[in-house]
């Protein structure tokens, strides 16, 4: 089975979605280019309101910022699949749903059927050539990530074993450093990680940058600006809905 047609998927809080978020895609999209991959898309499922996280601001919203911050970046969907569940879904279980997803779109396009567009960001599958579906095509959804998430794997109790084995040996992780992280040593001191290394693929931010939400909250709460570390869009969208303690600043 060919796995070289990848659909980058990132999880998280997105609370709010930062430009450096975006950046992980822009990075990595790079790097799976100079290693022969070709990227087809990419994806942002935020999670569930169950998740749970301190301040995490509805879906409702974080989803619409996503929307408003994927206007600059527009090879990367939302998907809502996450928040609109019942509960919250575990990682593998999100990789899972969208694999075997774009698993019957492809299948579909391969036996000509017809492919309700409206269901799901099938621009993927523009940059497919017919010529790739006919033989043994496939896409293969990984997860994109920040160190620090690769990390949280170690945390005791917040990842199953069998999670983790099963993220990087049937879907793949691109994880992006972050400083203060140390990826490659994390993965040698792993044992499963170290099993499914070929799967794993390791993406150095020479121009690291160290925003995050927690940051961008915290300035918007002390009504400091956040430009440049969140997109226009963003920012007016939160003031707007005075979001993370901006309400009447
Ligand atoms: N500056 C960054 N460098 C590399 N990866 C990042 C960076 N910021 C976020 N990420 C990654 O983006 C994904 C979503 O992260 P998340 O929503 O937790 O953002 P965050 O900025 O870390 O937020 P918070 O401060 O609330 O934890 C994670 O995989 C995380 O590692
Ligand atoms: N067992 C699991 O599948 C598991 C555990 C912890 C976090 N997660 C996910 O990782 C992401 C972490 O996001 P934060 O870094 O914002 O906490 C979320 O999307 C969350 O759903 C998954
Ligand atoms: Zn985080």
């Amino acid at each position: 089975m060919d796995n070289k047609h990848i659909v980058l998927l990132a999880t998280g809080s997105f609370n709010p979605p930062t430009n450096m978020h975006l950046r992980m895609f822009e990075i990595a999209r790079d790097h799976l280019n100079h290693l022969g991959f070709t990227v087809c898309g990419g994806l942002i499922s935020p999670t569930h309101d169950l998740y749970k996280k301190k301040d995490l601001a509805p879906s409702i919203h974080r989803c619409a910022m996503i929307k408003q911050a994927l206007v600059a970046l527009p090879w990367v969907k939302i998907s809502d699949w996450e928040v609109k569940q019942s509960c919250w879904t575990t990682t593998r279980n999100v990789l899972q749903y969208h694999q075997n997803f774009h698993d019957i779109i492809i299948s579909s396009i391969r036996n000509g059927d017809e492919v309700d567009t409206s269901l799901f960001p099938v621009q993927f599958v523009k940059n497919i050539n017919a010529k790739d579906l006919n033989q043994n095509m496939a896409i293969n959804i990984r997860l994109l990530c920040g160190a620090d998430l690769l990390e949280s794997f170690a945390i005791p109790g917040l990842w199953k074993d069998d999670d983790i084995e099963a993220i990087v040996r049937d879907f793949g992780l691109v994880v992006v450093s972050r400083s203060g992280s140390n990826p490659h040593k994390f993965i040698y001191e792993s044992d499963i990680l170290t099993k499914y290394m070929a799967n794993i693929i390791v993406v150095t931010e020479w121009i690291s940058n160290e925003i995050s939400s927690t940051k961008v909250r915290r300035a918007l709460s002390r009504n400091e600006s956040v430009k440049f570390l969140i997109s226009d869009l963003v920012e007016s969208y939160i003031k707007e809905h005075g979001l993370f303690g901006t309400l009447n600043k």
